[in-house]
């Protein structure tokens, strides 16, 4: 009686920690309690009454309720190479949804038209932000491709100066051709080095220029550079950056020349604030970018004034001598534009907008109704403000170093007020400082530029943007406060900074196999709020940075999306040619020692087959049928496998690693041993014997159908509990009970995958005219079986169960058969 009560007792007890832990690891993430790791407030939630600063999800309140007027259309944007993008990058994106957390963002990039699809460029990838989306917020990239920015839907056929931007794209002095160090949109995709990246530093300013100020025309809006950190919300609308040139104090007559431009504008309007700044550009230090912040209302006519005199004829001559990607050309218009700040200036401009559009040069959008020449609410938003709050960036918070005014105006509290830290010229490259100790955010620019600790030494020495790269979730948390508060503040020590840039390696694999589902398995997976896909590569999936792309090792950081330590996500990989890479599982291991390893396997039967039909293009010019491909590939395995006695281990240091590999095996092996007696040459290869078999196709399309030998090789580095193997069988059979337990051998949270779209993911999509649709010959099944028994046999022992595929192996094939010819029946 006794025993059976302590058996409940001990049962019940076991039933809540076991629901406790379900509990805490849901409510964690689904954020409807305390957030521990996350320091970014939730967006708004527009369905309840409580406004964004509100107690939600254990956000503490903030001061100022964001109404829903603040819900700000932000413009940035990322001309430059993904190689460029730093920890300071997303800080900079955080500081604004600190304090606009419904904010519209969107970062505009530009690329090769081919990188929305294959992420093959050195552009920032639409999963660039994931881990801002799956939070909640609105952030997203648009991929600005030349002329399909032009004429893409919902183009205003009034966009002024488009003509000029169309040609100048195609002028050499423009398009970066003949541009030292300019960013050449059309070259992206072919650039592979890390070098050229460095070195495409931007993208020419007056196409850029150009791209912002159409975005603000079309939509109204904030522009805002990724290498300022918001420390205030943005200030009042109409008002812009003053300079930047304050910022550096190594910079004395920048500083000086700076204040006397302030002066002078301040004295045209006597004591008075001016009326109104828009903006101003200066030149911040030498190998700087122009920093800026601008505000506009849809069809500002000074966006207009401006955009058309980009065009002008004189600025293409100075664009196409300035050796400075043509800033200064770009600031003297911009000035014009705006310090001259006259209504009927700008009246003007607008009139000669529509004068000088040339009607037919773009089809006129049909739904757009023909605009009234000058039409008098262009205007209302001229009205000049008085006594408007004059602020500006400053980036050194600290007592004296701030504010370079005189004293009546810093003094008054209408003038000075600072919103955003800049954070350095070297950050729009993604560099961040070195370790010295005395390195802080705020003296950066402070170490000349031939100093070995420097950042454009740095950056040159071919660690941009590397930072510190540690193993998923072993570091402390660490969050946006110390980033952005600390800094802004000037509180933030070195290491606080190091800490805060410190990157997690990813922490799952699926390294194939080919065929065998790893895109339903990745997209599906990817579909879990804390999964983040990588940032490059074939369908956010393939970055295959630890093998086939070496030139990305190095630099493999660039590739996933950057996550915080101690953060809920877990970032994925699923190159599928990690499963037979001898060096893929150590390198991996090496970044990250709890990695786990998903596998998604599949009868290699059929994977054959759909390998076949994948490949079919590359077949067909041979005129070789599956039997052949498949006579060949075996034939060739075979005749490497008689060679293998040579090609074994012989030197004792091989041979020491030889047996130090095979007790690692037997210690990670999933289940019993594995019988001794081999059946023939074939079935004794390992991974090692294997790579050197293991030849182009179409060898490999049996070769890969292998699986005993690269389980058996990641078993060598990887701890069983780390890897896992899921069927495609299983996943047609029961989706969601397989993407269950492929989930939780991830450690995600629980998760409903019944409410996503399960139908598989056809990638082979192979429509040719082939004899061969009517299936799989029934001859070379036969072979292709026999071949591969003795080797499905040996990895079910090495699992520990049964993958089934010699059960029904005819019926198996008959029915993906069949299904194939369903599928093609709806299809045609
Ligand atoms: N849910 C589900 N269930 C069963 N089968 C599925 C599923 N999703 C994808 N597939 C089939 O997997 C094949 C594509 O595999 P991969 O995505 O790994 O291909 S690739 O290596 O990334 O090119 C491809 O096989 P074939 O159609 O036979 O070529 C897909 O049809």
């Amino acid at each position: 009686m006794r025993r059976s009560y302590l058996t409940s007792f001990l049962l019940l007890l076991g039933v809540t920690f076991i629901n406790l832990l379900v509990l805490i690891c849901w409510t964690h993430f689904s954020g409807s309690t305390h957030e521990p790791y996350f320091h970014l407030p939730r967006p708004w939630n527009p369905a309840s009454k409580t406004a964004g600063g509100a107690q939600e999800g254990g956000v503490p309140r903030r001061t100022a309720a964001v109404s829903k007027k603040e819900v700000v259309r932000v413009f940035m944007d990322f001309p430059q190479s993904r190689a460029s993008w730093g920890i300071a990058h997303n800080r900079a994106l955080e500081s604004i949804l600190s304090h606009y957390p419904r904010a519209e963002v969107v970062v505009l990039v530009t690329a090769p038209r081919d990188h929305a699809k294959l992420a093959f460029a050195d552009a920032l990838g639409a999963t660039h932000f994931q881990r801002y989306q799956k939070r909640g917020y609105n952030v997203s990239v648009q991929v600005i491709n030349g002329a399909s920015f032009l004429n893409n839907a919902g183009v205003d056929p009034d966009l002024p100066g488009q003509d000029w931007y169309r040609h100048a794209l195609r002028k050499p002095a423009l398009s970066g051709a003949s541009c030292v160090g300019c960013y050449n949109p059309a070259n992206a995709y072919a650039s592979k080095t890390l070098e050229y990246q460095i070195s495409s530093a931007t993208f020419p300013l007056p196409l850029l220029m150009y791209i912002r100020l159409a975005h603000l025309w079309r939509e109204g809006g904030y522009y805002t550079d990724f290498n300022v950190l918001w420390h205030r919300p943005f200030p009042p609308a109409r008002y812009f950056d003053v300079s930047l040139r304050a910022c550096s104090p190594v910079d004395k007559e920048g500083l000086q020349a700076h204040v006397n431009t302030l002066q002078e504008s301040f004295n045209r309007t006597g004591k008075e604030p001016p009326q109104e700044m828009r903006m101003s550009f200066s030149t911040p230090p030498s190998g700087a970018f122009p920093s800026m912040h601008m505000h506009f209302l849809k069809h500002d006519p000074v966006l207009a004034c401006a955009m058309l005199r980009l065009g002008d004829p004189e600025n293409e001559k100075c664009y196409a001598e300035s050796d400075d990607y043509g800033r200064e050309c770009v600031i003297a218009i911009m000035n014009r534009c705006i310090v001259q700040e006259n209504t009927t200036l700008a009246e003007k401009e607008l009139c000669v907008i529509q004068e000088r559009k040339s009607p037919g040069q773009l089809p006129a959008s049909s739904s757009s109704p023909p605009r009234a020449p000058c039409p008098p609410s262009h205007y209302s938003t001229m009205r000049v403000r008085q006594g408007h709050v004059v602020e500006w960036f400053n980036c050194d918070l600290r007592a004296g170093m701030s504010l370079p005014l005189a004293d009546d105006w810093r003094q008054d509290p209408r003038v000075i007020r600072s919103h955003a830290l800049w954070m350095g010229p070297y950050v729009s490259m993604g560099v961040i400082p070195t370790p010295t100790s005395m390195f802080r955010w705020d003296n950066p620019f402070s170490i000349p530029s031939t100093h070995p600790d420097s950042l454009y030494a740095r950056a040159t020495a071919d660690v941009i943007a590397l930072h510190s790269w540690a193993p998923a979730q072993s570091c402390p948390k660490l969050g946006l406060e110390a980033g952005v508060q600390k800094a802004a503040e000037g509180r933030c020590t070195y290491s606080e900074y190091i800490e805060g840039t410190r990157i997690c390696a990813p922490s799952f694999f699926i390294p194939g196999v080919q065929k065998g589902a790893s895109t339903f398995l990745f997209a599906k997976l990817s579909r879990h709020p804390q999964v983040l896909q990588s940032i490059a590569g074939s369908q956010y999936k393939e970055v295959g940075t630890y093998t086939t792309r070496r030139d990305r090792y190095p630099y493999r950081s660039e590739f996933y999306p950057y996550t915080a330590p101690g953060e809920p996500f877990h970032v994925g990989d699923a190159s599928v040619p990690y499963i037979s890479s001898l060096q893929a599982p150590e390198l991996i291991l090496k970044d990250n020692p709890r990695a786990k390893f998903l596998f998604s396997l599949r009868d290699p039967v059929l994977r054959a087959w759909s390998d076949y039909r994948y490949q079919k293009s590359l077949y067909s010019t041979k005129g070789w049928t599956f039997k052949e491909v498949v006579r060949k590939s075996i034939q060739e395995l075979q005749d490497c496998c008689a060679q293998i006695p040579e090609i074994e281990p012989q030197g004792e240091k091989e041979k020491e690693k030889e047996s130090a590999k095979k007790a690692q095996q037997q210690k990670n092996r999933m289940s019993r041993d594995l019988r001794e007696e081999d059946q023939d040459h074939c079935e004794r290869l390992d991974a090692y014997a294997f790579s050197r078999c293991n030849q182009s196709d179409p060898g490999r399309i049996v070769s890969r159908g292998l699986y005993v030998i690269f389980i058996n090789h990641y078993l060598e580095h990887v701890a069983a509990d780390n890897l896992h193997v899921v069927t495609v069988e299983e996943m047609k059979e029961n989706p969601v009970l397989t993407l269950g337990r492929a989930a939780s051998f991830l450690g995600l949270c629980p998760y409903d995958w019944s409410r996503e779209d399960l139908d598989p993911v056809l990638v082979t999509g192979y429509k040719g005219p082939a004899k061969e649709d009517g299936g799989l010959d029934e001859e070379i099944e036969r072979e292709l079986r026999a071949f591969y028994r003795p080797f499905n046999a040996r990895l079910y022992e090495v699992l520990g169960r049964n993958l089934g595929w010699e059960k029904e192996d005819r019926n198996a094939s008959m029915e993906e058969t069949g299904r194939r010819k369903d599928v093609r029946l709806a299809n045609t």
